[in-house]
This record gives C-alpha cells, structure tokens and sequence, in this order.
C-alpha cells in the first residue's frame, strides 16, 4: 500500500463492530442452548477463525457478512474437532477458547500462524493447570501449539500477575465447568466484555473492584447481541481527524465501556477537539458518535491503570505524540511487547525512520513531538495494528509510505483503506 499526504479528511463513517465483543458474542452462542443473533459482527479474519473453530466443534454457525446466527449446543454439546484447531493470527481466540477446552471431555490440540505461535501461553497455562485441565505447549517453549486435554475441573480463586482480559477470560470459561465459584484478581481491570456478556447469557458473575467471579451454571440461555463499534478501529481515524489539517470527522456508534475508553482520556489530556454525541447504554456496552477535528495536541503522560484501557491504541497514541507539542512518557506498558509484534520496538523503529524523535524504554516509550514526518518503507511484521498507525503516519509525511503486508490490516478492519479513501475525498 503506498500513501501519500491527503488534503484533510471529511466525513461521517461507520466503524466495524468490536472485535473483543464478536469472539465472545459466537463462543457464548455457542456454548448457550438455543440461538443467538449477532448484528454488526466484525466479519474480520481474527473472528472469523472463532467461527470457523467452533464450526469444526460441531456448532451451526451461519454468516451473511455482519449477521451470525449462532444454533447453539448447550454447555456441554461441544464435539472433538477431527483437526487441529487453527486459530490464526488471534490470541484472543487462542486463550479464550482454551478455557472453554480445558472442561470438555476430549483432547485437542489448537495452533496459530508463526505471530500467534510465538506468543506466550503460560499465562493461561498455569491457571487452567491449576483447576485441572492438561494443556501442554506441544514444542516445550510455552507457546501454540498447545494440546489440552479437558478434564472435571476445581474451581479457584486465582491472582494474575498481569492486567490481561484474555487471561481473566480464560479462567472465568473454564470456571462455567468448575465445581464452584471461580474468581479472578487482576493488578487493574481490563476490558470486562467476558462479564457483561456472561450476565446476558443468564450466567451469575459478580465484578468488584479488579475480582470478577463466575458460578457455573447448568446452561446458558441464548441472547441477542448487538456489537457496538470498536474504538479500537475508531482509534485510527480519531488520531487521523486530530492530525490531519483541515479534517472533521464523524465516527458512528462507537463502544465507550469504561473498561475501553482511555483513548478518550488521553485526547482530553492533549487538548484534543473531541466531542461524543448520541451516547446509549445497551447493557453496560455504551456507545457515542464521536467527532474530532484538527487539533494542536500536546504530550502527556499515561501509565498505571489507565493502561489496559487503551493497550491496543498505544502504536497510534505514540504518533498523535509524535505531532504533539512537547513530550510524551508512557509507561507500565511492557505487555506490548508480547502482541502480533514487539509494538514498543516496531513503533519506535518506524517513528524514527520517518523522522519523529522517539526513543524505547523498558516499559513504554518517550516521544519529543513537533518534528515534520517523512515518507518511508514500513515494515509491520504482519501486525494490523502497526500497518493502520503508519498508514496515518503516511497521509501525514512529506514524500510516499509504502506499508509492507498491509493486507495483514484484514485482522481486525478489512475496510480500513475504503473508509481512508472515501474520508480524504479519493
Ligand atoms: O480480551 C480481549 O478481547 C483482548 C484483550 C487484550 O489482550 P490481553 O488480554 O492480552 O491484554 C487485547 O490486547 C486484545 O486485542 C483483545
Ligand atoms: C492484541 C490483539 O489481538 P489478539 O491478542 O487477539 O491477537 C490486537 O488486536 O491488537
């Protein structure tokens, strides 16, 4: 993909659902007893594994672009798959359904692409392991493929060392097959779609503070789930409306969970012109339309509990930084480095290479705003995330960008590109 400088972006746009409330949306379906319609589903490639590993379990699952109808098996209607599961390039995919695994009555053994495949599991390992389950990294390294072996599992009452809703939702899956109440403490909250979703399919959960604890049911009830906008996805062109001279754009339907929102935050403390009209509350899963327009950013500082707020926004929060006023400090971000790609490092790397002043630290990054952005070759090592920041570097640098393997953005934002396009008037 090559970008060149745009003229100001202009518009009004729909955002593709969440990707974190999709997964969820068909594994739930799938696990409840009856049907479940899913509206606005990211049809993009992450999600589409999900569907695609539990069609291989058994479960009808139709898709007609973003509808899904989800015919349910009930809790313990799974069936073995006759493969192995391919879970792509999807952590969340990967954990989540291996706590769902760890409580059937069959072995199986899922694998990734070689991003997916690098990624640490221990982290689901150690805690499904405690409650019973057999789940072994096939080549010893703690990583995909990995072998699980479901068994009758204990419930647990575990302590992550890591803010991670991939981890939460793992243990909290397993736990609808424990045989009591099973809980999870984490150093801060992350995302909490697992639990508010649980509750719509009629499972007991309880959330207080940073614990959420779940009781097994004896079945779930299918539900119907509207998958607001992701601000994940929304991030691109919140940064790109911010940047861009000459730009106001309007992006609809947005998810604002507070669990979700420090994006949003973070505009504010720059000096953003942000504004959200339209604001709904659709099971605690609110939405907003968002409209940015140019602004005159400056740097700021985000860290601690702000961090799982915005873990997958911090590529294209650094380059907002790189055009702001002064300089940027994040910390306490060092689970980045463990996403599709080391996001610390290949975010410094391509900043310096077009010419922005940033520098990698052990647990984030420090960027000096205000130097002017030129074009160059970006390598994303196939991450969406990395490929979407510097394609708004690109609209934005003097000279062309060449976005190697952009293709990769079909992950999470298959019309990424379309909307850019249609946005800059092209
Ligand atoms: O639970 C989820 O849907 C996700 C949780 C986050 O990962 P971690 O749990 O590893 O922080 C996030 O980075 C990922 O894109 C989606
Ligand atoms: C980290 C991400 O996803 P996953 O962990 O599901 O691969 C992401 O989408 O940025």
């Amino acid at each position: 993909m090559k970008l060149k400088k745009v003229e100001g972006l202009k518009g009004t746009i729909s955002i593709p659902g969440d990707k974190s409330i999709s997964h969820r949306a068909v594994m739930f379906g799938s696990l409840a007893k009856g049907t479940t319609h899913i509206t606005n589903f990211l049809s993009g490639a992450d999600c589409l594994a999900t569907i695609d590993c539990f069609r291989a379990m058994g479960v009808r699952i139709e898709q007609e672009g973003t509808v899904v109808t989800v015919h349910g098996n009930g809790l313990r209607g799974l069936k073995k798959p006759e493969k192995q599961l391919d879970v792509g390039n999807s952590g969340t995919t990967t954990r989540l359904i291996s706590g769902i695994l760890s409580g059937q009555d069959f072995e199986v053994t899922l694998s990734g692409d070689a991003s997916l495949n690098k990624r640490p599991m221990g982290r689901i390992m150690k805690p499904l392991s405690m409650m019973g389950a057999e789940i072994e990294s096939v080549n010893g390294d703690g990583c995909a493929p990995l072998k699980i072996t479901g068994k009758p599992l204990k419930a647990v009452r575990y302590e992550s060392p890591v803010a991670s809703a991939q981890v939460k939702s793992a243990v909290l899956l397993a736990g609808l097959y424990a045989d009591g109440r099973t809980s999870v403490t984490e150093p801060a909250l992350s995302r909490n779609h697992t639990e508010l979703m649980l509750k719509s399919f009629g499972v007991q959960v309880l959330s207080e503070g940073t614990t959420a604890s779940v009781m097994p049911p004896k079945e779930m009830t299918a539900t119907d789930i509207a998958v607001p906008g992701d601000i994940s996805s929304a991030a691109f062109f919140i940064a790109a409306g911010l940047v861009t001279p000459d730009s106001c754009i309007t992006l609809k339907q947005v998810g604002i969970n507070p669990t979700r929102n420090g994006i949003i935050k973070v505009c504010e403390a720059m000096g953003a012109d942000l504004t959200m009209s339209n604001v709904k509350d659709d099971n605690g899963e609110p939405t907003a339309d968002i409209t940015v327009k140019t602004s005159r950013l400056k740097g700021t500082e985000i860290g601690g509990e702000l961090i799982p707020t915005l873990i997958d926004e911090i590529p294209v929060i650094a380059l907002m930084a790189a055009f702001a006023e002064g300089e940027t400090v994040i910390k306490n971000a060092a689970e980045l480095k463990v996403k599709e790609s080391n996001r610390i490092d290949l975010t410094v790397d391509n900043l310096v290479k077009m010419g922005a002043d940033a520098e990698a630290t052990d647990d984030g990054m420090i960027i000096r705003g205000g130097n002017p952005l030129r074009g160059a070759t970006i390598h994303c090592k196939y991450d969406h995330r990395i490929a979407m920041t510097f394609s708004v570097a690109g609209i934005n640098a003097q000279g062309t960008t060449v976005i190697e393997d952009a293709e990769c953005v079909d992950v999470s934002y298959p019309n990424f590109y379309e909307q850019l396009q249609m946005l800059a008037g092209q």
